[in-house]
């Protein structure tokens, strides 16, 4: 399958193989986009809240998780509700660990609305995930990504997330670099990502 380098402007590597992969058709258009209806209809997906200076917001996006039944699940001391593994997605799984060779026995689904919704500067570094690869699929409405280094907020760089791509975030990359999706003030037709982790 090929691989799309993280070349900016200028030819220069933005990220060293070691951290990034980008794999921009790893489903086809019309796939995908039979995923996301699917997934849009049919996933319990839920709101949570979040404290910001002592006030308690709604996330600006809907989350679900899907994962292994045997398997317990915490992160950063929040326990979570966890579905059983959809044949559909037991099955991008095993697409994804064919080609990446890495496992995985969790899925975090994100849905964006529309282009209000989005997810805040963050690493996902908690204890529970060690160094993993985390695989993150994309489908619908593309979104930019954007990376910014921890220690040195001028090192920001974005790269759109295509409908149907597949970025895998390996090796140092969540301990030195945070990630997000900004909200937009164009209009945004719905998206949903799906990160694919291994949760100790
Ligand atoms: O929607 C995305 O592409 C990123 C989601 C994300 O960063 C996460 O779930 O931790
Ligand atoms: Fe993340």
């Amino acid at each position: 399958m090929t691989q799309f380098s993280l070349f900016d402007d200028n030819d220069h590597l933005i990220f060293p193989e070691g951290l990034l992969n980008y794999y921009p058709h790893f489903l086809s258009e019309a796939e995908s986009i039979e995923l996301l209806n699917r997934l849009i209809d049919n996933v319990p997906w839920k709101q949570s809240t979040l404290t910001i200076q002592d006030k308690v917001m709604l996330t600006p996006r809907l989350t679900a998780w899907y994962g292994d039944a045997t398997h317990s699940y915490r992160l950063s001391d929040k326990s979570f509700e966890v579905n059983p593994w959809t044949e559909s997605l037991f099955e991008l799984k095993e697409k994804i660990e064919n080609l990446t060779k890495f496992r995985f026995n969790s899925v975090l689904l994100n849905y964006y609305r529309d282009g209000n919704d989005s997810v805040a500067w963050h690493s996902d570094s908690e204890k529970e995930l060690e160094k993993h690869p985390i695989a993150s699929l994309s489908i619908g409405q593309a979104r930019t990504f954007e990376f910014r280094h921890k220690k040195d907020h001028k090192r920001k760089y974005a790269l759109t997330l295509g409908n149907g791509s597949l970025l895998i975030m390996k090796g140092d990359l969540q301990q030195n670099w945070d990630h997000r999706i900004p909200k937009s003030n164009k209009f945004m037709r719905p998206r949903i990502n799906l990160t694919f982790r291994i949760i100790n």
